[in-house]
């Protein structure tokens, strides 16, 4: 079976088109590439959280978590995003399912390695691939929110690039990241382009440079770390563009497409 993870960004979730569900409906109906859905939430967790006045604090794009924080992330991402996405799959005809990486053990996780201490963040050790298989082959869309179970049973906020990242190396999928930009930009001559295709050295340089910062720090090394482990492609598109999901399946120049080494592009 083909697979294609596509990671909705907290960015772009509220803002996505219907035609963009249609979109996926059409990818399982019509080319028979079964998506597994991955979302993130940070700005609504962000929000959420200062309603109820708790600060709230990043390093290198990964939220600093405690306990208090953690029951905000699972209630925003478990709770309202995660159903918000399932039933505009529903109105687009699709059966769709959502989980938590904590249910069924589907994502199991480790602390995140960190000179600073950030709390609950995991990074994901296993997939329950068996989960997502018996989902799909009853019919389901998974739609995944991006929490995760450590053996001792303890939740871990994991940040949802990198979760989407782990799930499509363990389907050995290409994988889709839409979020709310056209790609990855760099400064031309003090105009803002956006690159077509980019590589593990230049990202690198990007990063040192601080042209890639926040949120496109987690994105672009989980990018990376997926194409490390058999995942075929990786590119960031932007969301509310009608025909980017399309236009990656199809293989066409789209967004940001990522490889490990520089290819030529003639
Ligand atoms: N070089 C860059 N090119 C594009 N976006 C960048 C860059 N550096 C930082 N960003 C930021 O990364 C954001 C996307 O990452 P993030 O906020 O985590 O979004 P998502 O919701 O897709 O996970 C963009 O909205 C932009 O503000
Ligand atoms: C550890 C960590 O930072 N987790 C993220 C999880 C949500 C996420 O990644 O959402 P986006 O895709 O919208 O950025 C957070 O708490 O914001």
């Amino acid at each position: 079976m083909k697979y294609v993870v596509i990671k909705c960004g907290g960015s772009i979730v509220a803002d996505l088109p219907d035609r963009f569900f249609q979109n996926i409906v059409t990818i399982y109906k019509e080319k028979n590439v079964t998506p597994i859905i991955v979302h993130g939430g940070g700005p609504m967790i962000s929000s959420q959280l200062k309603q109820l006045g708790v600060v709230t604090t990043f390093v290198d794009g990964l939220r600093v978590t405690t306990n208090e924080v953690l029951d905000v992330v699972e209630m925003v991402l478990s709770g309202s995003v995660n159903k918000q996405i399932v039933r505009k799959m529903v109105q687009q005809g699709a059966q769709a399912m959502g989980v938590s990486g904590v249910d069924g053990n589907l994502l199991q996780a480790i602390p995140v390695q960190h000179a600073n201490n950030i709390g609950y963040v995991g990074e994901v050790t296993t997939v329950n691939k068996k989960l997502l298989v018996n989902m799909i082959n009853e019919g389901y869309i998974p739609v995944v929110s991006p929490l995760a179970i450590g053996t001792d049973s303890q939740r871990y906020n994991i940040n949802a690039d990198s979760a989407a990242a782990a799930i499509a190396e363990s389907l050995e999928a290409p994988l889709c990241f839409i979020s709310d930009i056209p790609g990855i930009y760099i400064e031309e001559n003090g105009k803002k382009e956006t690159l077509h295709h980019t590589n593990e050295a230049q990202i690198d340089e990007l990063i040192q440079t601080k042209v890639i910062q926040g949120g496109m720090i987690p994105k672009v090394k989980a990018a990376l770390q997926a194409l490390a482990h058999h995942v075929p492609e990786v590119a960031i598109v932007n969301g509310t563009d009608p025909t980017s999901l399309l236009d990656f399946m199809d293989g066409k120049s789209v967004g940001t497409r990522i490889q490990l080494k520089e290819v030529s592009h003639v």
